[in-house]
Formats: structure tokens, sequence, C-alpha cells
């Protein structure tokens, strides 16, 4: 498996099943694409105030029904999320008849080309990671992003401090200078200390550790 940054803006995420699952997971692509959940059944969770809108359809496909939900929402992405092995197995074949990815959240083996596992994700600002186990323990995916999460406090303002510098000394420095000031700048335990802050004085900090490196002073 190799992680990907998929951008799922103005596509359809269809899921089957409205459980804990179905929930969790519609949460998760509401953040960028259009999801519909089809389910006979609605977990809590979908009426909770801060759930995000998405499309709800109170339906309990037959398996051979499956390749019609496929036609009419036209997704990029299925999440077979229903407690039925069976139907969760026909969403996968129908998803791999036509291309669509798939990520069945009932297995954790083996796996078709377009199957795709959801990773625990911890995000400040515009920098996340992504925590993958292969599948093999989701609770370990859990607790790592909760150990990450204090950890990259403020990466989110260093990427936008590091953003901005960046385009400027695209007008005025050779690639090579570039490359070290900006090393220098994430680096620099100064910068990273003034950026709660605000980016201004921020980047006052930056401009002391690019002008030190441009002098070949040690930083
Ligand atoms: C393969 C994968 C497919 C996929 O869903 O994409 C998958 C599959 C399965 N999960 C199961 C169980 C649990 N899943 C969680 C939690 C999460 N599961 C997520 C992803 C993935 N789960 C993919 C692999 C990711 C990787 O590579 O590590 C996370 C990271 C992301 C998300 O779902 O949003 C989210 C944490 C989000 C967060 O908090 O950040 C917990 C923990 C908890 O609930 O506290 C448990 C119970 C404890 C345990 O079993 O570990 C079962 C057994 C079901 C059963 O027994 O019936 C299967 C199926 C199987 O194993 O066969
Ligand atoms: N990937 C993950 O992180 C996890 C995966 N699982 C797996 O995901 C499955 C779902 O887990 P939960 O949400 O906790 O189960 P659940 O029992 O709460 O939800 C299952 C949902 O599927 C719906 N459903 C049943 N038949 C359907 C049909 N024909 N079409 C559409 N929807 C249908 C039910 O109405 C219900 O809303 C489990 O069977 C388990 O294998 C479980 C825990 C975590």
């Amino acid at each position: 498996m190799i992680p990907l940054y998929h951008d799922f803006t103005d596509t359809t995420v269809l899921i089957f099943g409205g459980g804990s699952v179905g929930a969790r997971k519609a949460k998760r692509f509401a953040a960028e694409a259009n999801v519909v959940v089809v389910s006979p059944t609605f977990d809590d969770r979908f009426a909770e105030p801060e759930f995000p809108p998405i499309e709800r359809i109170r339906a309990a496909p037959a398996t051979t029904e499956i390749p019609a939900w496929f036609d009419r929402a036209d997704p990029a992405l299925v999440v077979a999320a229903t407690d039925d092995g069976e139907l969760n197995a026909a969403v996968a074949e129908a998803a791999d008849d036509r291309d669509v990815l798939i990520n069945r959240t009932d297995r954790a083996g083996e796996r078709s080309v377009g199957s795709v596992v959801v990773p625990a994700t911890v995000d400040d600002g515009s920098v996340s990671v992504a925590i993958s186990t292969g599948g093999q323990s989701p609770a370990l995916a859990r607790y790592l992003r909760e150990q990450i999460d204090g950890e990259i406090e403020a990466a989110g303002k260093m990427a936008e401090l590091t953003g901005q510098l960046r385009a400027e000394l695209k007008q005025t420095e050779p690639p090579e200078t570039r490359r070290a000031m900006l090393r220098a700048v994430v680096r620099s335990p100064a910068v990273w200390k003034v950026l709660h802050t605000g980016i201004a004085n921020a980047k006052k900090e930056a401009a002391r550790v690019m002008q030190d490196h441009r002098t070949g002073e040690d930083t």
C-alpha cells in the first residue's frame, strides 16, 4: 500500500450502511465530497447537530440491486460498511467492474486493485498526518493518532509562514539558496516558539534566521 492524498471535491462518495462505521466514514468524506448514505437504519450520530450535511436514503438494497445504485450516484469512491458480508462483497464487485475506488470496512487482509484503506489522520491547518498499520491494527492507528495530535500543534502556522516565504523567495533567490533558507526556518526552535504570537512576528524571526544563513553563520 502506497499512501497518496486524493482530492474528492465535486465528486460523490456512496456509502452502504448507516451504522457507527458508516457514520464515521460519512463524516470524514463529507469534509470534501458529496456523500450519499444508503441504509435501512441510521445510527444516532447522523442526527447530531454537528453532523455535516449529507444525503440519507432509507433503503435496504439486495445484492442484485447494487449496480443500479452505482448508476444512480456515479460515485468516485464507495464504502461498503454494512454488517452483511455478502452485500459488502457485492459492493466491492460492482466497484471493481466499474473501476470505482472501494473502501471495504469489514476486511483487513488481501486487497484487489482500487481497494483503499482509510487511515487515522491528524490535521493542523493544511498539514495532515495519516497513519495506517497496513490493516493490521486499527486500534494502534487510533492510539498513534492521539499521540501525534499534540506533536504537530503549530505545524499549520509553520506551513502558512513558509508557504508565504517560499512564494517571496521564488522571486528573489536561486533554488539552492531558497532551499537552504526554508530548511533553516522549519528547523529553527526560535521560529516555532514565536509562531503562536502570529505570522507577522514569526516572519521577523524567520528573516533573522534566513539572514544568518545567507551570511554563512551557524543557525
Ligand atoms: C482495514 C481498515 C479498512 C477501513 O475501514 O478503511 C479497517 C478495518 C477494520 N477495523 C476494525 C475495527 C476497528 N476499527 C477501529 C478504528 C478505525 N479503523 C480505521 C481504519 C481501518 N479499519 C482500515 C485499516 C487502517 C489501518 O491500516 O490501520 C480508522 C483508522 C480510520 C477510520 O475508520 O476512520 C479508525 C480509527 C480512527 C481514529 O480514531 O482516528 C477500531 C478502534 C476503535 O473503534 O476505537 C476498531 C476496534 C479495535 C480493532 O479491531 O483494532 C475491524 C474489525 C471489525 C470487527 O471486529 O467486526 C476491521 C475489519 C477487519 O479487521 O477485518
Ligand atoms: N473499518 C472499521 O473501522 C470498522 C469496521 N467494522 C466492520 O464494519 C461493519 C459495520 O460496523 P458497524 O457500523 O459498527 O455495524 P452496525 O450494525 O452498527 O451497522 C450496519 C449498518 O448496515 C446497514 N445495512 C444492513 N443491510 C444493509 C443493506 N442491504 N444495504 C445498506 N445498508 C444495510 C444496517 O441497517 C446498519 O445501519 C461491521 O460488520 C464490521 O465488520 C467494525 C468496526 C470498525
